[in-house]
């Protein structure tokens, strides 16, 4: 049964235009992100990506044309706490002093409340999120001592700290090896279909686009695409906390590789 209430715009873009200097990058862009959409963006090096998702998180302002984040133009748009935003893969001076626990909490921390004094709660949506991501073993680790791998897991555990409405992931998976990458898909899926929250991801990952989201881009803007799938199925998650589920999940395919672990040894 379609539920009418699913299709409030969670991102709009109108005639949005940008450029870096002389270089323009981005020309009079419309597109329109709903809510439980799980949009797969793809364009060639240079094509403007994370130039676009910098703009729809504030960071950047376009030169021209409007952003709104849930009906909000972006500038007046405060409620930040319901979008996780992880940044295409930053790599870490060794010697940076914040622990793992530390850069998880800080995605507790929005724009406006630098300074908020860390609860017992907070501390259990932060246990919660490095569960679910399976770094509790790191985090009381630098965060430059770790692989790029290790960090991403970081990053997206800080962006799911708030359990978001909107998730914008740059190329989530650059650096992490193909197990861990199918794990991650196969959870950034599940998050999709059973719970509610809208997805736009960057990734040169054609084949995870394509098997997801289809074959053909629901729309092209200069060299972007835009792959699309939207999702009615909430029926199968009793709990709306994502992070339980998300524990869940991976209870369900640490079992699923005990199971493949003891097959192996037969
Ligand atoms: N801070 C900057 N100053 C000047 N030019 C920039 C800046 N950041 C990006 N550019 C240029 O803008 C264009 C778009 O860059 P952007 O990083 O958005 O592309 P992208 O599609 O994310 O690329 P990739 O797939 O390589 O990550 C590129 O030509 C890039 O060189």
């Amino acid at each position: 049964m379609q539920n009418i209430n699913c299709h409030q715009d969670i991102i709009t873009l109108e005639d949005v235009s940008f450029s870096y200097q002389s270089q323009t990058v981005h020309k009079g862009l419309n597109f329109s992100v709903k809510e439980r959409d799980f949009i797969g963006l793809i364009g060639s090096n240079g094509a403007g990506k994370t130039t676009l998702l910098r703009m729809i998180v504030g960071l950047l302002k376009p030169e021209s044309g409007t952003i709104r984040l849930f009906g909000q133009p972006v500038s007046q748009f405060k409620d930040w706490d319901r979008i996780g935003y992880v940044p295409q893969k930053n790599s870490f001076n060794p010697l940076f002093p914040a622990t793992v626990r530390e850069v998880v909490l800080s995605g507790l921390y929005s724009r406006n409340k630098l300074f908020r004094k860390i609860t017992k709660a907070d501390q259990k949506k932060c246990e919660d999120a490095l569960h679910a991501m399976n770094i509790e073993d790191l985090a009381m680790k630098r965060i430059g001592e770790l692989s790029g791998g290790q960090q991403q897991r970081v990053f997206l555990a800080r962006a799911l700290i708030n359990n978001p409405s909107l998730l914008i992931l740059d190329e989530p998976t650059v650096g992490i090896d193909s197990e861990t990458q199918e794990g991650f898909f196969h959870m950034i899926k599940h998050m999709h279909q059973h719970h509610n929250i809208t997805f736009l991801m960057v990734s040169h990952d054609m084949e995870m686009i394509r098997s997801y989201l289809g074959q053909q881009p629901a729309a092209e803007s200069g060299k972007l695409k835009f792959y699309k799938k939207h999702s009615h199925d909430l029926q199968n998650c009793v709990e709306n906390d994502l992070t339980h589920s998300l524990k869940e999940l991976r209870q369900q395919m640490e079992s699923r590789r005990e199971v493949v672990t003891v097959g192996d040894l037969s």
